[in-house]
């Protein structure tokens, strides 16, 4: 059980096509948190290597990764509940982010069935091509690292209720039914 703190940051991660935006925006209606796009946070430069089909390295990431963690910083200096989408692939990366406070929550799914999403996915500049890498760098949470993982075959309602339901969280009166899809 991965423990929470009173005004937890929540690290919404895995593979692109996972379902990171669409369960963190129904959490952050169901709880009324602020919440933050990981993918508006990269440097123009990495959309632009990504849209064109090439893998991001650890050195494209740094300074990506760099300013989430100022974003989670700030919220958590400032007690204030909060939620980001951040692919957080590898434990490097998840070690740059983490803090007090801070719960990982992996969304864990198939490279088949991801990879159907993402083939009905339109508009986004992430192709699908590099899914295949996405998985090659994941390395999933384990041991003491604060998460949960959750299995993305539920609806993006359900997965956000589980993830309130597993952290023992507090949904705004009259948001629990936001979001039932
Ligand atoms: N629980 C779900 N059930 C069915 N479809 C879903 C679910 N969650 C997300 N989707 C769909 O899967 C696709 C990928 O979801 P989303 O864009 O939220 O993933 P992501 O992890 O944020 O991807 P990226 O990192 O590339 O931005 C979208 O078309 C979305 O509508
Ligand atoms: O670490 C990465 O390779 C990137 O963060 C990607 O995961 C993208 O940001 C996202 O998936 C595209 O939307």
């Amino acid at each position: 059980m991965a423990k929470t703190a009173q005004q937890p940051v929540l690290v919404i991660m895995g593979v692109s096509g996972s379902g990171k935006s669409t369960v963190a925006g129904v959490l952050a209606g169901k709880l009324g948190w602020d919440l933050a796009e990981g993918d508006d946070l990269h440097p123009e430069a990495n959309v632009a290597k990504m849209h064109s089909g090439q893998a991001l390295t650890d050195e494209d990431r740094w300074p990506w990764l760099g300013i989430i963690s100022d974003w989670i910083r700030e919220h958590v200096d400032a007690g204030v509940p909060a939620i980001i989408t951040c692919s957080a692939l590898k434990k490097k990366y998840r070690d740059v982010l983490r803090s007090e406070g801070v719960v990982f929550v992996f969304l864990q799914g198939s490279k088949d069935k991801i990879s159907d999403r993402l083939a009905s996915r339109h508009g986004h500049f992430m192709p699908p091509s590099l899914l295949e890498s996405q998985f090659e760098a994941l390395e999933e949470p384990t041991g003491d690292e604060n998460y949960i993982s959750l299995c993305v075959s539920a609806s993006p309602a359900e997965e956000a209720d589980e993830v309130i339901q597993r952290l023992g969280l507090r949904p705004v009166a009259g948001n629990a039914e936001a979001g039932a899809l």
